[in-house]
């Protein structure tokens, strides 16, 4: 537990000034470590200071949580019985006494029996209540994925079910689903509610495979109302871990109970899946969830500066965005950066401040791409041949690829038309502004190119 607090701590002072540190997060204590339950129980030494950390960094401790332990953790606040000793953990033989202590023992704790309940709800469901829908920014590349998750949280098992939610990394698809149920939650704090991770998922059939308990297994899922199963891709080629999912999804469905899917693809191209399982994962609603436009990105850096209290100007803003395009993530990880170096250097966040802190993130994202990546990246999504690049083939299963390919090269790269033509074979400039325009258009009917673009475009930008 020493450990895990360590990289807290280490993690965390690169991100909040150092007053802040002193102020919110050493006075914490981590109380308990349950590892059969992937549970963590964590104590402040009083309400107010629990509330501020829970909303300020509740989901930063359980990103780092999930990056120590390699798995989900359910993490347990509370408020902290006053004989609990800072920053560190309780020897196992009293770690039990000593949780029991912090919830009975200060007469705080019974005032409060409202959040009590709350937190033992949220451990219950493994809900993170800091990713709900009044902060999640919305904008073209997610409204749909945001009203279909409206539309359930106000109908579960009723409208859509499953809802699929498809897209690359860092997109803001837990989110999305965390809000789904933390509304649920609000309307009745009795929903009976699981989030899982898919290789929490995998690894407890493991273990009720191990332990022969299987029944126990089942019923803990049969019971629930709301089912938010994240990252299924996870499930590839795990032929048990599918069968048993695939009891418990027709379980749920025919009791009208909400089942909402992650995945990182849509659902025919989760490789390693059973066929019946794909067809369930379509017979409710799929929807993707693309990368933010740029404005997008810019309102989403203003919203989480806001929240943390930065000063942070639109030009700021929009030089970040520009720069950090793949996802949300990667986006919320150079406000960090900006935050942690003027805290550093106890300077105010101007634009040579901002580049001078995101000097290597910037340079990593520049004159990366080259067009002969872009030409491979592109076949081996299209399972055709690097050489058809440059061949004079006119099958439509090369042509399309060939023109994705122009048309990603005149998106990516600083080339001309004359150039890309070049390096597609010798080809006119009138070619590839053909296939530029082609795809342009293509890309608002289909949304499975659209997909397709994003994800070549989150594959060639690393
Ligand atoms: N629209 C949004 N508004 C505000 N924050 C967002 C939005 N989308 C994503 N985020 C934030 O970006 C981070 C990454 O989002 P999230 O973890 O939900 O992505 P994901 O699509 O589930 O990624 P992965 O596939 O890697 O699990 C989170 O901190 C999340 O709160």
């Amino acid at each position: 537990m020493d450990q895990f607090w360590n990289h807290c701590v280490e993690a965390l002072r690169k991100e909040i000034p150092a007053q802040q540190i002193k102020l919110w997060i050493e006075p914490l204590t981590v109380v308990e470590f349950d590892e059969d339950t992937a549970s963590l129980s964590m104590a402040a030494p009083n309400r107010f200071k629990l509330d501020w950390v829970l909303n300020n960094y509740g989901g930063r401790f359980n990103e780092l949580a999930t990056e120590f332990f390699g798995c989900d953790m359910a993490i347990q606040w509370q408020v902290a019985a006053k004989q609990a000793s800072p920053l560190v953990a309780p020897p196992p033989a009293s770690a039990k006494n000593n949780s029991e202590a912090a919830t009975q023992g200060a007469p705080k704790v019974a005032a409060v029996k409202r959040d009590e309940i709350a937190a033992t709800v949220y451990e219950r469901s493994r809900l993170n209540r800091d990713l709900c829908f009044s902060n999640f920014v919305s904008g073209r590349a997610n409204q749909l994925a945001r009203a279909a998750a409206e539309q359930v949280a106000s109908n579960p098992g009723v409208s859509y079910n499953p809802l699929f939610l498809y897209g690359g990394v860092g997109l803001g698809k837990t989110h999305l689903i965390h809000s789904i149920g933390n509304r649920l939650l609000e309307q009745n704090p009795n929903t009976q509610i699981r989030y899982i991770h898919a290789e929490q998922y995998v690894s407890d059939v493991v273990k009720a495979y191990q332990k022969k308990a299987f029944e126990e297994f089942k019923r803990s899922y049969y019971s629930l109302d709301l089912l938010l199963i994240d990252d299924i891709q996870f499930f590839g080629g795990k032929s048990r871990t599918q069968e048993e999912f695939f009891y418990a999804f027709e379980q749920l469905i025919a009791a009208k109970k909400q089942i909402i899917i992650t995945s990182d693809t849509y659902p025919k191209d989760i490789q390693g899946m059973d066929d019946r399982l794909i067809s369930r994962f379509n017979s409710g609603l799929t929807v993707a969830i693309e990368p933010p436009e740029l404005e997008m990105r810019v309102a989403i850096l203003l919203k989480k500066a806001e929240q943390q209290k930065i000063m942070f100007s639109e030009d700021v803003a929009f030089f970040v965005a520009k720069h950090m395009r793949s996802n949300i993530r990667e986006l919320e990880g150079a406000l960090r950066r900006i935050m942690a170096f003027a805290s550093f250097h106890n300077k105010p966040v101007t634009m040579d401040l901002v580049r001078e802190a995101l000097r290597d993130m910037i340079s990593v994202h520049h004159g990366q791409v080259s067009v002969e990546s872009i030409q491979k990246t592109v076949a081996d999504y299209y399972k055709i041949k690097v050489a058809d690049m440059f061949s004079k083939r006119r099958q439509a299963q090369i042509v399309l690829p060939r023109q994705v390919a122009m048309y990603l090269a005149k998106e990516l790269t600083e080339k001309s038309y004359v150039e890309i033509g070049e390096l597609f074979g010798g080809r006119d400039h009138t070619t590839v502004l053909h296939a530029v325009n082609k795809i342009s258009e293509l890309r608002n009917q289909s949304s499975e190119l659209n997909h397709a673009l994003h994800v070549l475009d989150q594959t060639l930008k690393g």
